[in-house]
Order: structure tokens, then C-alpha cells, then sequence
């Protein structure tokens, strides 16, 4: 049986405030906020986020890590790396956020991210 999460705390409502602002959207409507330490050595494997996700907006914490992405062509994969500076924020929406594949190699220096999440059914 499912039941709701505790409420995002409130050390985290500024930020999520700012990433509401980037995305153009009310705070309330990111729902869900997901914090992940990256100790040396961690990284994360080739995903997209789950299809009840909206807006995926993260902001990246310590050091700086290779964020890439990929996307099945016919003659293999098309992919791309961005680099997203410590303290900064990125958006996955559209085809970053429903085509494209994401993954973190593992980290040299520790690294954190906390991400935020809108999700499509209001209910969820
Ligand atoms: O650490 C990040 O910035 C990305 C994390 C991620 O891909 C996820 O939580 O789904
Ligand atoms: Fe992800």
C-alpha cells in the first residue's frame, strides 16, 4: 500500500523556489525533491526519469562532472556531454527529458545534486 512521502523540508524551499522560477512554473507544482551524494567513485547509469515525471530541474552541487546524454539513431547512438558548474541548474524538459538518455560516469570529487520534480497526473 502506498502512502505519501513527509513533506519536502523546508531547507530545501528556497531552492526549489528558484528552479520554479527557471522553469516558469509555482514552487507547489514540484512536488518531489530527490537529493543524492555522489561520494568518489559514484556516478549513475544510462536512464530516462520515470514517465510520470513532468519537469526534471536539478541543481549541481561540489565538484563538476561530465553529464551526458545519448539517443538511439539508426546508425548507433547520437550523444552529448554537458558540464554543469558547481552551484548551477539545468532543466530536462522535451526531448532532453523524453528522448534523450542521461547517465553520470563515477565522480573523481564529491559531487551533490538535488532535484526536483513536477509530475504530469496532479494525483500522483
Ligand atoms: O545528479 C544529477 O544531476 C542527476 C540525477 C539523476 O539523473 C536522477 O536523479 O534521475
Ligand atoms: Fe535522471
Amino acid at each position: 500500500m502506498l502512502e505519501p512521502a513527509a513533506p519536502i523540508p523546508d531547507v530545501l524551499l528556497p531552492l526549489r523556489a528558484k528552479v520554479a522560477a527557471l522553469a516558469g512554473r509555482d514552487p507547489e507544482a514540484f512536488r518531489q525533491a530527490l537529493a543524492i551524494e555522489y561520494a568518489p567513485g559514484a556516478g549513475i547509469g544510462w536512464h530516462r526519469d520515470r514517465p510520470q515525471c513532468e519537469i526534471v530541474a536539478g541543481v549541481s552541487l561540489g565538484s563538476s562532472c561530465p553529464f551526458r546524454f545519448r539517443r538511439r539513431r539508426d546508425e548507433g547512438f547520437e550523444r552529448a556531454t554537458l558540464r554543469p558548474a558547481p552551484r548551477s541548474a539545468y532543466l530536462l524538459t522535451g526531448p532532453s527529458r523524453e528522448t534523450w538518455e542521461h547517465s553520470i560516469p563515477p565522480v573523481e570529487v564529491l559531487r551533490y545534486s538535488v532535484t526536483f520534480r513536477t509530475f504530469r497526473d496532479a494525483q500522483v
